[in-house]
């Protein structure tokens, strides 16, 4: 079998469109979404993510403001300027761009974000929320795989959706969203025994590990859905997946390339979430 490459970069216009759309008529109501962005520290990768962000919501229309602060900013500094944020009537959504450095707990600042303003889906309130199907801010990998599946018409409810890997940010709450919709989930992390086992179980797959090439044909069943969430450099320090594309392109139905794949809906899902929030600041008038 020939995958179908799922075309994320295709999938993430048609909804940055459609936010615009909303965004322009929002805007004739007198309000901007407006996001904020903080950046603390200078770690090169995070910068793309970060400028990224800024030329997206100038795209879409919206308000971006990009915080930088210093690497030696302190804890306290740093929950103090968010203090303010969620104060600020004109931020609609604060993102503090991970990871942080070490001398900063991320749980801390994470718990500090208002769960109004929370557009990464990333407080415990938002992804207690979640986990209870309730209505709220969903973390944007795990929304933007769920789009993606959705735009191919690629069913969720009674499948084996197997997750490597199991971070807050992508593997536990991917998981989270496909139970949701009604699959079988299995999570598998480092201490799996007999990983391919488990993998070629899979209906749909889904790498969150961050190492290149740790998907290989032998983990896949032939036809299975194949998300890959991995960024990586290689060698030659270009972006890739944890998937090895060239031989599981031959055995998956259906697989999605890096970059262009889940990358371009993680921004995406953050615009839309921003969006969402400026809505909901509206209705709270
Ligand atoms: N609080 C927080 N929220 C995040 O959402 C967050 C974060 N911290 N820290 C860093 C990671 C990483 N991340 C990406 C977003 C988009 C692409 C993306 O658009 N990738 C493009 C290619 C970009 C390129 O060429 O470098 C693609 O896959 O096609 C990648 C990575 C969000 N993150």
């Amino acid at each position: 079998m020939t995958a179908v490459i799922i075309n994320g970069k295709e999938v993430a216009d048609k909804k940055k469109h459609e936010i615009a759309q909303e965004v322009s008529s929002l805007k004739g109501q007198g309000i901007t979404p407006g996001l904020v962005v903080i950046l603390v520290g200078n770690n090169h990768a995070s910068r793309t993510y970060v400028t990224n962000k800024e030329k997206t919501c100038k795209e879409l229309g919206m308000n971006s403001l990009l915080i930088e602060m210093p690497e030696e900013t302190s804890e306290a500094e740093l929950l103090a300027k968010i203090e303010e944020l969620n104060n600020d009537a004109a931020i609609h959504g604060i993102l503090v761009q991970l990871p942080l450095p070490k001398h900063i707990d991320e749980t801390k600042v994470i718990e500090t974000i208002s769960p109004l303003k929370d557009v990464d889906g990333f407080h415990p309130i938002n992804i207690g929320r979640m986990m209870t199907g309730q209505k709220t801010f969903l973390p944007c990998t795990p929304y933007g795989i769920m789009v993606l599946l959705e735009e191919y018409g690629i069913s969720v409810a009674g499948k084996h959706a197997v997750v490597v890997g199991r971070s807050n940010i992508v593997g536990k709450p991917v998981g989270q969203l496909l139970l949701n919709q009604h699959a079988t989930v299995t999570y598998c992390h480092s201490r799996t025994k007999d990983l391919a086992e488990q993998t070629r179980q899979a209906d749909i797959l889904v790498a969150a590990v961050g190492i290149p090439n740790f998907i290989t044909a032998e983990h896949v069943k032939e036809g299975a859905v194949v998300i890959d969430v991995g960024i990586n450099r290689n060698e030659a320090g270009k972006l890739c997946g944890d998937v090895a594309f060239a031989e599981v392109s031959e055995k998956a139905g259906y697989i999605t390339p890096v970059p262009k794949g889940v990358g371009p809906m993680t921004i995406t899902m953050l615009m839309y979430n921003t969006l969402q929030s400026a809505k909901e600041s509206m209705n709270r008038k």
